[in-house]
């Protein structure tokens, strides 16, 4: 087996996305040391019980003494509090990365605190699930999925060059962009589809004629997938939706016009304009596929795990 790349390895959070970080690392050899921090002493108990690392740490700063890469995997409105807990103890020459799902505020809150000689690389793999906590983690989790980088100007490419191997090594194709074009394109992707699926499931359940009881008793069909997404952490999207507003509401107020443009087709007996539209919305379907974007169904078996939060 080839040298790690890295000599220590600090994971600030441990939940479905340092977990998988955790496992992947310590299965694929890519870092010799691992330690583990996060703030309940519940959670680092069950994250040492499942041998998540090699050390674990209540105190952040602590863990990240002597790390030559730094993950805060933490939701993206707790990175400021970490960063500022953990820059008096961070080495020089260490990577500083984050798994955020929005770029622009987490650079917004770390970048004041980061300590010269300290190579700060945000980062976003973009896989995960709906489930949160130490348990829901696996190694595979990255494998073939994309991981953005947003490295700001000026920062040392050899540096990025690493970070981006280890992400290689974790499973991921890696591109770099720009901090807010990041956002605005997850905006569309990942936060709008979430905020569809937590609206949709809320109205389901406010009608007085769709009981509780026929929600589930039908979801076998295309309103399943929609429970899965709105399943997902709410400490998480609740950070998510306060971190990337403006994309976001950009994005929901196009979506608003579009939808709008669907009602008077339904309205007006337009089956051109639905037709059309269904037709090219499959091609992109048909599309991802072809790219191999999409892997297995979702797997409504697994089991829900739970977070300290
Ligand atoms: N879940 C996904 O699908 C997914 C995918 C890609 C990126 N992300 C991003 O990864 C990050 C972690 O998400 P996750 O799904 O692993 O969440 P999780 O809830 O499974 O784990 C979060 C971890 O952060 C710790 N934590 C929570 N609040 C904290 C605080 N205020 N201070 C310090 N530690 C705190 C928790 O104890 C836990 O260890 C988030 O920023 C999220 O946006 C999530
Ligand atoms: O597949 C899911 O359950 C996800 O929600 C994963 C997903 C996504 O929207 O693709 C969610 C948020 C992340 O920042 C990255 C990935």
């Amino acid at each position: 087996m080839s040298e790690p790349q890295f000599e220590r390895l600090a994971l600030i959070g441990i939940g479905l996305i340092g977990s998988s970080i955790a496992r992947v690392a310590r299965e694929r050899n890519l870092a010799r040391e691992i330690v583990v921090s996060t703030r309940s002493a519940e959670t680092l108990a069950r994250a040492e019980e499942l041998d998540l690392g090699d050390r674990y740490c209540l105190d952040a700063g602590e863990a990240v003494e002597g790390a030559d890469l730094v993950v805060l995997c933490v939701p993206v409105g707790a990175n400021g509090a970490v960063a500022k807990w953990i820059a008096p103890s961070l080495s020089p020459g260490a990577i500083l990365t984050d798994v955020g799902s929005t770029k622009k505020s987490v650079v917004d809150q770390v970048r004041p605190h980061v300590p010269n000689g300290v190579h700060f690389i945000p980062g976003h793999p973009i896989a995960g699930t709906e489930q949160s906590g130490p348990d829901a983690g696996f190694a595979t989790l990255f494998d073939n999925r994309w991981c953005i980088l947003t490295p700001e100007q000026g920062v040392d490419a050899a540096a990025t060059e690493k970070l981006s191997a280890f992400w290689r090594g974790c499973g991921s194709n890696v591109d770099l962009m720009d901090a807010d074009h990041h956002d605005l394109v997850l905006a569309i992707v990942s936060h709008l589809p979430h905020l569809i699926a937590y609206n949709i499931v809320g109205t389901a359940d406010d009608l007085a004629t769709v009981t509780k009881s026929e929600v589930i008793k039908y979801s076998a069909s295309g309103f399943r997938d929609f429970t899965r997404l709105a399943a997902s952490d709410p400490t998480m999207w609740r950070d998510v939706c306060l971190n990337n507003k403006d994309a976001i509401l950009e994005m929901l107020s196009r979506f608003s016009e579009d939808l709008s443009a669907m009602q008077r087709a339904i309205r007006w007996g337009d089956g051109d304009a639905l037709f059309d539209l269904f037709t090219r919305t499959r091609g992109i379907r048909r599309s991802i596929i072809e790219a191999g974007q999409e892997t297995d169904a979702p797997d409504f078996g697994r089991v829900q795990s739970k977070t300290d939060d």
